[in-house]
């Protein structure tokens, strides 16, 4: 208080010092603000190009049962496939493209799933943190899958971008389903920057991939040549991959979105993270995505740091 009676400013805490300090500085973990990263392009709504008969498949059409998919006062979550589609306009894709081609010195190795990828690439990159939690980006994704859709909770997974070069050892996608449900995978190269390299998918339930043989018409090419190419899975329901980059580059941004609504089926598992990003980051992540809500729309938005999505959005 000053001599006033008055609250002041200087009544505010100080930061600790001494053993507090050390204490805080052992609990903190390494910022993942990639160091000499270059200055960026201001993102814009007006990126978001407008879709239109953008071809579509079901659940149904991969084998699921009405009863095995998620259902909301009478709402189905029935979308498998959507795309590929131009979710960006041209200037849009170009500056997405420079922002990414700057991420790359970050990617790091991983045997997991790709070879070199980015995680966490919207908490390194201003440009698109904004574009993931746009709400002309968020109502797009979410009008074409039919569910209102939001970046997800765990935050470390919800864009990554992926890296793939020809030279010496090929890099892959290995052949996997996402623990992810609502994944969009955007084209940031095309079929002229590299050999190989095609995103395909198997167009059956799950279960039924380890019966797959070499040649089976179940296995499908998704036509994601053109730069900018745009396309959703319900990753965690389909098995996809992408062949061997032979030669040139190739790159992806992949962006994993969440129904705020169906937050009680989603595929994720505590270890299937842990695997990838360490005990220490996985359990705020987790507590983000399994504390209780009170209103699912509005909790996971402050939860996701984004805009609120409902159904009445995407009517
Ligand atoms: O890079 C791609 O085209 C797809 C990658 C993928 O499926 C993934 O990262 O989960
Ligand atoms: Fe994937």
């Amino acid at each position: 208080m000053t001599r006033s009676g008055r609250a002041s400013a200087l009544d505010l805490p100080r930061t600790p010092t001494g053993v507090t300090q050390v204490f805080h500085a052992l609990r903190a973990r390494t910022p993942r603000r990639g160091a000499g990263l270059p200055a960026e392009p201001p993102w814009r709504s007006e990126f978001i190009a407008h879709e239109a008969g953008v071809p579509r498949l079901s659940l149904g059409e991969f084998g699921y049962a009405p009863d095995e998919l998620g259902h909301w006062r009478g709402r189905a979550d029935d979308t498998a496939l959507v795309g590929p589609w131009q979710i960006l306009t041209k200037e849009g894709l170009e500056n997405l493209t420079e922002v990414c081609e700057n991420l790359e010195k970050a990617a790091r190795n991983s045997g997991f799933i790709a070879t070199r990828r980015l995680r966490g690439a919207d908490l390194l990159s201003p440009f698109l943190n904004n574009m993931i939690r746009d709400r002309t980006f968020l109502l797009t994704c979410s009008r074409l899958v039919g569910v209102p859709l939001i970046p997800h909770p765990l935050r470390i997974p919800t864009a990554q971008i992926n890296y793939g070069s020809g030279q010496g050892r090929p890099e892959i996608v290995r052949w996997h389903r996402d623990g992810m449900d609502y994944v969009f995978t955007i084209q940031l190269t095309g079929h002229d920057d590299y050999e190989g390299g095609r995103f395909t998918y198997f167009r059956g339930r799950t279960d039924e991939f380890a019966g797959a043989v070499p040649g089976d018409p179940r296995i499908h090419e998704a036509p994601c040549g053109e730069r900018g190419a745009t396309l959703f899975l319900h990753g965690s329901r389909i098995f996809h991959a992408v062949t061997p980059v032979t030669d040139g580059r190739r790159a992806t941004l992949v962006i994993s979105l969440f129904c705020p609504y169906f937050a009680r089926q989603d595929s994720n598992t505590f270890w299937h993270l842990a695997g990838d990003d360490g005990i220490p980051a996985t359990v705020p992540s987790w507590l983000r995505l399994k504390w209780p809500v009170r209103n699912p729309a509005v909790d996971f938005s402050l939860r996701a740091g984004c805009p609120v999505i409902t159904w009445d959005d995407i009517r």
